[in-house]
């Protein structure tokens, strides 16, 4: 049952290559973009919050194994976490707004799992018995198989058209060249 609460992980545990620094580090108005992306979601009504990463300062739970990606990195951290509406989201997209979030989070009354047609993060997960043996399942395959579009796939998610209005919230920065654009 879905009861309208909903919980956030937000993904910080990646190598940031293509920055070439700790993106959840990169200075955000005054402060690390993952403290952030912490007030954020707390600002927007995140039931219980889990940081997905090595970053003890903001109680971020490592990976159990490396190089699993973001798939890795969500399975580590949601471990022991309640079964619900857990709604997955990059570190990297500061411009992110609860009017993205709650159309995802609505769908869980009838998906187990939602994003965005433009991308797979964020996106919302109803995780249950059946989820969890799915992404172990899905982590044990060869890396092709390991990836949060695969999970999304096989849970026959919805994916949704992000209205115009909303689409320039949508943007990460993977690159010094993109965070210097959304810092504009
Ligand atoms: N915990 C965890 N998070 C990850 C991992 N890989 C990526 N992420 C997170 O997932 C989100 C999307 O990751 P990407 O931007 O594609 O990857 P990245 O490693 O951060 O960046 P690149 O090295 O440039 O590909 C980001 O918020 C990352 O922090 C991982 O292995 N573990």
């Amino acid at each position: 049952m879905f009861t309208g609460k909903w919980n956030a992980l937000i993904l910080a545990g990646g190598r940031s290559s293509r920055m070439g620094r700790d993106k959840a580090m990169l200075d955000w108005h005054g402060q690390p973009l993952l403290a952030a992306q912490v007030r954020h979601m707390k600002a927007f009504g995140a039931t219980e919050l889990r940081v997905s990463g090595d970053y003890p300062e903001f109680l971020g739970i490592p990976d159990r194994q490396k190089g699993l990606g973001p798939l890795g990195g969500l399975h580590s951290a949601l471990v022991d976490a309640s079964d619900g509406c857990w709604l997955i989201v990059p570190v990297d997209m500061p411009l992110l707004r609860q009017a993205h979030l709650i159309p995802l989070v609505k769908l869980m009354e009838t998906s187990a799992a939602a994003c965005y047609r433009e991308h797979v993060l964020p996106m919302a997960l109803r995780l249950d018995r059946h989820v969890r043996a799915l992404i172990d399942a899905l982590l044990a395959q060869a890396s092709g198989g390991r990836s949060l579009l695969a999970l999304h796939h096989r849970l026959h998610g919805s994916t949704i058209e992000c209205p115009a209005e909303l689409l320039d919230g949508l943007r990460n920065c993977n690159t010094p060249e993109q965070w210097q654009a959304i810092c504009k």
